[in-house]
C-alpha cells in the first residue's frame, strides 16, 4: 500500500513579507514564518503522521521549514534528499522587486500572467511549464517511487515549485491552475491508489 505524501510550502519569507519577487533569491523566513512551520509540524503530529523520507529545495527557507516541522515531530533525524529540482520558480529579472511597483510599471494583468498563467514566463525567468520541466522528472523518479513502496514522505518546498507538482496531483488544466494558490506553512497531505492516482487529499490549516 502507499505511504502518505505530504506536500508544505515554507512558511513567510522575508521577502513574503516586503512583497518581493524571490525566486531563486534565498531570505530567511520571518518569525511568523518560523511560528507558521512549528504549526504546521504540531497539525501534522495531532493528525498521528511521522515520515519515513523528506525532500526539500536548494534554498533555506524551505530547508528551514522542514527543520522547524521535523522538530516538532520529533523527527530531527530522518533523512533529507535536498535538490535543485524543488527550487522556487526562477523569477528572472523580477527577482527584488516589490510586486506593487511592478504592477504600476507593467499593469495587473500582465504581472498576474507573469505570477499565475501555465506558460507565459516572466522576464529572463521561468514560466509554471518550464518549472513544472524540472520538479516533475524529479518527482517522477525520485519522490513517487518512494510513496509508492510504502513510505510517508514529506516534501517542503515554495509556491510554485509545488503549484506545478499540484497541477499533476489534482488534474488541473492549464486554465483551473491560475486560481490554484498555497498558502504558507499549510501541509496538503494526498493519499495515493496502487496506479499513483490520488484518492484523497486535505489541506492540514491550523490557523
Ligand atoms: O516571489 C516568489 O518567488 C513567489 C512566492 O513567494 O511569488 P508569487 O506568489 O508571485 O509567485
Amino acid at each position: 500500500m502507499p505511504g502518505t505524501l505530504v506536500l508544505v510550502r515554507h512558511g513567510q519569507s522575508e521577502w513574503n513579507l516586503k512583497n518581493l519577487f524571490t525566486g531563486w533569491k534565498d531570505p530567511d523566513l520571518t518569525e511568523k514564518g518560523v511560528t507558521e512551520a512549528k504549526a504546521a509540524g504540531v497539525a501534522l503530529k495531532d493528525k498521528g503522521l511521522s515520515f519515513d523520507l523528506a525532500f526539500t529545495s536548494e534554498l533555506s527557507r524551505a530547508q528551514r521549514t522542514l527543520s522547524l516541522i521535523l522538530k516538532e515531530l520529533g523527527q530531527t533525524d530522518l533523512e533529507t534528499r535536498r535538490d535543485l529540482a524543488l527550487n522556487e520558480r526562477d523569477y528572472g529579472d523580477l527577482a527584488g522587486l516589490n510586486k506593487d511597483d511592478a504592477r504600476d510599471k507593467w499593469g495587473e494583468e500582465q504581472v498576474h500572467i507573469w505570477r499565475r498563467s501555465y506558460d507565459v514566463p516572466p522576464p529572463g525567468g521561468e514560466s509554471l511549464k518550464d518549472t513544472l520541466a524540472r520538479t516533475l522528472p524529479y518527482f517522477v523518479t525520485d519522490i513517487l517511487p518512494e510513496v509508492m513502496a510504502g513510505k510517508n514522505v514529506i516534501v517542503a518546498a515554495h509556491g510554485n515549485s509545488l503549484r506545478s507538482i499540484c497541477m499533476v496531483l489534482n488534474r488541473l488544466n492549464r486554465d483551473e491552475i491560475v486560481g490554484f494558490e498555497i498558502a504558507t506553512g499549510v501541509p496538503l497531505i494526498y493519499e495515493l491508489g496502487a496506479d499513483t492516482r490520488v484518492t484523497a487529499s486535505e489541506t492540514l490549516s491550523s490557523k
